[in-house]
C-alpha cells in the first residue's frame, strides 16, 4: 500500500501533461485573442450621392466606402451613375418646374441602390456648372426658380439633403484635379500628380501643378491644398464659353457676322444641309452681344468639310493678341508651364473615342490627317456608317475634334511632344473622371489635411509575430522542464 502511494507520488506524468494542455490552451486563447481583435470590422458601407448639374444634361452618381474608413482614402468608389433624361437644368429657366421632374427617375434609382437603413445618413448634393452660370448671368430670378424647384424635388427623397448651388469655375477645375489624383492614389502617396483637363458643354477646365508657379503671378489661378501633409499649389482656370457647344456657337457666330441667308461651312461634313434660327443660335451670353442687326430669322448651314479652314474659324473664336503676364494661354490668361502627365475627360473623351483617337501616342500629324479625312466624309456616308449614334452628337465630331486640337495646341501650348502626355480618360479605376468625388470627398472631409496614422504592422502579419512568439514561449518553457522529462524517461521503482 505505502509502496503504491510513493510510485504515485513520484511519477510527474500526470503534471507534466496538465502543463501542456495549459500551455496549448493559453497558445489557442492568445491566437485567437490576436485574431480577433484585429480582424476588419464586418464590412458596413456608408453612402454619398451628388448630382452633377451640367450645360448639356445632369447626372447622378453614387458613392460608397467601408464605414470604418471615413478618413482614409483610395477606398471610396462610385458603385452608380443615373444619366438624367432630357437637357440640363439651366433649359428649364421657362418651366421650372420640370427642372425638379426630370431628377426624380434618377432619384427613384438611387433610393433601391442604397439600403434603405442608410438613406437618412446618406449626403446628397446638387452641382450645377457653366450653364447655370451663364442663366444666372442673363437672368438672376430664373436661375433662382430652376434651384427652387430642383431643391423642392430633392427634399422630398429620404436622404440627408445637403443643398444645390452652382459651383464657381476653380471649385469645377480644383475638384476635378482631387478626383483623377484620388483615384490614382497619388496624393495618399504623395507621388507627382496629374493635370486635369475637362471639357464640358460650356466651359472647358485647365488644372495643374507646375514647379514654375507659386500662385504670386495671378493669383486668382491659384487654389492650395494640404492633403495627407503635403502641400500643393494648384494652377487652374475655367473658360467660360468654350465648352463644346459654347464654342460651336462662337464659331458659327463668326461665320454669321453680316446676318447670311446660307453659310458654307468648314466644320460640318459635306452634304449637311439644315436650317436653324438665328435667335437659337444667339441664345446665350457667349455670342448675344454678336446678334447682327437686321438678320432673317433663320439661315441654311451647308457643311464643306474641310480641315484646314475649319481650323482657321475655330482660332479666331480664340484672342492671342493681349498678354500682360509672363505667358498666357489666350484671352489674356495667364497660363505657367506645362508640366507632367495629364488626363482628359468629359468631351474630351467623347470626341476623341468616337474618332479612335484617345491613343495619344499617335504623332500628330497623323491625329490631323485621320480628322481630315473624317471632316471630308459626306454626312450621308457618316450617317449610314453610325445608324446608333445620336445625330446631334454624330454632326459635331468634326467641329469637336477640330476644337479640341485647336484648344490643346494653340490654346493651351501643348507641343508634338508634350501631346503624347496626354490619356484621354472616362473612368479611373472603375469611377467617372470628373469634379463630382473631389467635391464630396472635400464636403464630406473625407481627405485629411496630415497623413493618417497607419498600424506598424498590416493584419496578417501581427498575428504571424503573435502565433510565433506564443509556439517559442512554450517550446522555452518546455525545455526549461527537462529534470523532470529525465524523471519520467526512469521506469519507476517499485520498491
Ligand atoms: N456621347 C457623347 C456625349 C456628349 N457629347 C458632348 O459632350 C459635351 C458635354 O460634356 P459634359 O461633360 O456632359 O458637359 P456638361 O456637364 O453638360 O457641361 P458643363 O460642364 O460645361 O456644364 C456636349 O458638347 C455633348 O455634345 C458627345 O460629344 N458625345
Amino acid at each position: 500500500m505505502s509502496a503504491q502511494r510513493e510510485m504515485k507520488e513520484k511519477n510527474p506524468w500526470p503534471v507534466t501533461i496538465i502543463i501542456i494542455v495549459i500551455g496549448v490552451i493559453a497558445i489557442v486563447a492568445l491566437v485567437t485573442v490576436a485574431v480577433l481583435q484585429n480582424m476588419p470590422l464586418s464590412q458596413k458601407y456608408k453612402y454619398g450621392i451628388v448630382l452633377d448639374a451640367g450645360s448639356s444634361h445632369t447626372a447622378l452618381y453614387i458613392y460608397e466606402w467601408p464605414a470604418e474608413k471615413d478618413n482614409n482614402t483610395g477606398r471610396v468608389e462610385q458603385t452608380h451613375s443615373c444619366k438624367v433624361k432630357g437637357p440640363g437644368i439651366s433649359s428649364y429657366a421657362s418651366d421650372p418646374w420640370k427642372a425638379g421632374e426630370s431628377l426624380k427617375e434618377c432619384m427613384k434609382e438611387a433610393e433601391m441602390k442604397v439600403p434603405g437603413k442608410r438613406h437618412h445618413e446618406t449626403p446628397l448634393y446638387l452641382g450645377a456648372t457653366a450653364g447655370m452660370r451663364l442663366l444666372n448671368m442673363e437672368n438672376g430670378s430664373a436661375s433662382d426658380q430652376v434651384f427652387q424647384a430642383v431643391e423642392g424635388a430633392l427634399q422630398k427623397f429620404p436622404f440627408s439633403f445637403q443643398g444645390a448651388r452652382i459651383l464657381s469655375g476653380q471649385e469645377e477645375g480644383a475638384f476635378g484635379w482631387v478626383t483623377v489624383n484620388y483615384l490614382d492614389d497619388r496624393l495618399k502617396q504623395g507621388l507627382e500628380t496629374t493635370g486635369a483637363l475637362d471639357l464640358g458643354g460650356a466651359s472647358t477646365q485647365i488644372s495643374f501643378v507646375s514647379s514654375n508657379y507659386n500662385g504670386s503671378e495671378s493669383p486668382s489661378n491659384s487654389v492650395t491644398f494640404r492633403l495627407y501633409g503635403n502641400n500643393y499649389n494648384l494652377y487652374t482656370h475655367s473658360f467660360l464659353c468654350y465648352g463644346k457647344d459654347q464654342a460651336m456657337k462662337l464659331m458659327l457666330a463668326q461665320q454669321t457676322k453680316s446676318g447670311p441667308e446660307t453659310i458654307l461651312d468648314p466644320c460640318f461634313h459635306p452634304g449637311y444641309n439644315e436650317t436653324k434660327s438665328y435667335s437659337d443660335l444667339y441664345n446665350s451670353p457667349c455670342v448675344s452681344n454678336r446678334k447682327p442687326q437686321g438678320a432673317p430669322a433663320t439661315f441654311t448651314h451647308m457643311g464643306r468639310g474641310n480641315f484646314q479652314q475649319c481650323q482657321e474659324v475655330v482660332k479666331k473664336v480664340f484672342d492671342f493678341t493681349s498678354c500682360k503676364y509672363s505667358q498666357c494661354s489666350f484671352n489674356g490668361v495667364f497660363q505657367p508651364l506645362l508640366q507632367g502627365p495629364f488626363g482628359a475627360f468629359s468631351a474630351y473623351y467623347f470626341v476623341m473615342n468616337f474618332l479612335n483617337l484617345t491613343n495619344t501616342s499617335i504623332p500628330l500629324d497623323a491625329v490631323r490627317q485621320k480628322i481630315k479625312d473624317y471632316c471630308a466624309t459626306p454626312w450621308k456616308q457618316v450617317m449610314a456608317q453610325h445608324p446608333d449614334v445620336k445625330v446631334n452628337y454624330l454632326q459635331e465630331y468634326c467641329f469637336g475634334a477640330t476644337y479640341i486640337l485647336t484648344l490643346l495646341t494653340e490654346g493651351y501650348n501643348f507641343t508634338s511632344e508634350s501631346y503624347s502626355n496626354i490619356k484621354f480618360i472616362k473612368k479611373i479605376k472603375g469611377s467617372d473622371a470628373g469634379w463630382t468625388l473631389g467635391y464630396m470627398l472635400n464636403l464630406t472631409n473625407m481627405i485629411p489635411a496630415e497623413a493618417p496614422d497607419t498600424p506598424p504592422l498590416p493584419h496578417a502579419g501581427y498575428v504571424s509575430i503573435v502565433t510565433l512568439m506564443a509556439i517559442l514561449l512554450f517550446i522555452l518553457f518546455l525545455v526549461s522542464l527537462r529534470p523532470l522529462w529525465r524523471r519520467c524517461s526512469k521506469h519507476p521503482r517499485i520498491i
